[in-house]
């Protein structure tokens, strides 16, 4: 086991990963702050951000890894990736892929309109927690007609232990910051949501400098045809020193191939909650005799169990999507 797959246990199976290089005395220790394809942006503790590039090509790095960087002319490279605390994948045609690092919170915006989509929330759910990173739902848009059915839909949640807030980004932006305040200070905070769930507006709240136009990054990398598919990592100005809002594209497409089916299971916690009450001790809870999900229409929601028995197909088959 190299030094990568000894700090990051869920990374993709059957990959090989890349072994850091040795680390110099001469280095400068930054943060990845923006990841657009094989291009960096590093932000040193001091404020400095620098492009950078992963020194050989399988490096692996990600928004939010803590790197050394080797001294030199732009772009620098990137020559040693630190330990990770946790990491988080999604996936593209062929396979998962990492795509942030060192999180403390996952937060989930979700909004009564256009309406909420379980299968998404689900599916970052038993992601974050298979890497043991707490998450939050969010439920923006509560000024809306639709908030009453909303907020029913989302005790689901509430009743499963989630934490869920509700706010109206663009009608009360005071009362969001009130409700966010105290879990985004001094914290590393992944936000994700669907198209039209109000994100943009919400990080555009916390991090005004979010608006900066992609130029700028462009030209700091000499790679603009990569900035639409950037994870970006925001300083969140009037907070406490450490505050920062990662956001991330792509959470249509939520990778979950690279979890075993008991990371799975462990990530519903009506399933947790009832384990060791089927008949069979390894029941996968889909059709075998005496499984108490089947038996008892109290243990799980009738969409909860089609989503996890949706989640273990795609697991158990043999390629990804
Ligand atoms: N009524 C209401 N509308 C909101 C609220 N927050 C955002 N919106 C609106 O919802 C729409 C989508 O907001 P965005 O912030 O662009 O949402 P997004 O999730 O970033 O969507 P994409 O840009 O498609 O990824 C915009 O028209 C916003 O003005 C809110 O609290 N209440
Ligand atoms: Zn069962």
């Amino acid at each position: 086991m190299d030094d990568l797959e000894r700090h990051n246990p869920q990374r993709p199976k059957g990959k090989r990963s890349t072994k850091s290089a040795p680390s110099t005395s001469h280095g400068l220790t930054a943060r990845i702050v923006g990841a657009f394809g094989r291009h960096y942006l590093a932000q040193l503790d001091d404020g400095t951000v620098l492009a950078c590039v992963p020194r050989g090509k399988r490096a692996e790095v990600v928004c939010g890894d803590r790197v050394t960087l080797a001294p030199g002319d732009a772009p620098l490279a990137i020559e040693q990736v630190h330990a990770r605390r946790n990491a988080l994948w999604r996936e593209d045609l062929w396979r998962s892929k990492m795509f942030a690092a060192n999180l403390d919170r996952v937060m989930l915006v979700t909004a009564t309109y256009p309406g909420i989509q379980h299968g998404l929330i689900g599916r970052a759910l038993i992601a974050a927690d298979a890497a043991d990173i707490p998450s939050t739902l969010l439920l923006n848009k509560c000024d809306l007609p639709q908030a009453e059915a909303a907020r029913a839909e989302m005790r689901l949640y509430r009743d499963l232990g989630y934490e869920v807030l509700e706010l109206s980004v663009r009608t009360d932006p005071q009362a969001a910051l009130a409700v966010l305040t105290p879990l985004l200070s001094g914290q590393t905070t992944l936000l994700l949501g669907a198209s039209g769930v109000g994100k943009s507006s919400l990080t555009n709240l916390l991090a005004p400098q979010a608006q900066a136009p992609t130029r700028e990054i462009s030209e700091a990398l000499s790679a603009g045809k990569h900035t639409t598919t950037a994870t970006r990592l925001y300083d969140l100005p009037g907070f406490p020193p450490g505050s920062v809002l990662m956001d991330s594209p792509g959470f249509q497409s939520f990778g979950l191939h690279h979890l075993s089916v008991s990371q799975l299971q462990h990530g519903f916690p009506e399933i947790r909650a009832r384990n060791g009450q089927c008949r069979f001790q390894n029941c996968t809870h889909r059709d075998e005799p005496g499984c108490v999900f089947t038996t008892d229409p109290q243990a799980i929601s009738a969409s909860r169990l089609a989503l996890y028995r949706t989640l273990y197909a795609e697991l158990t088959s043999a390629a990804p999507r």
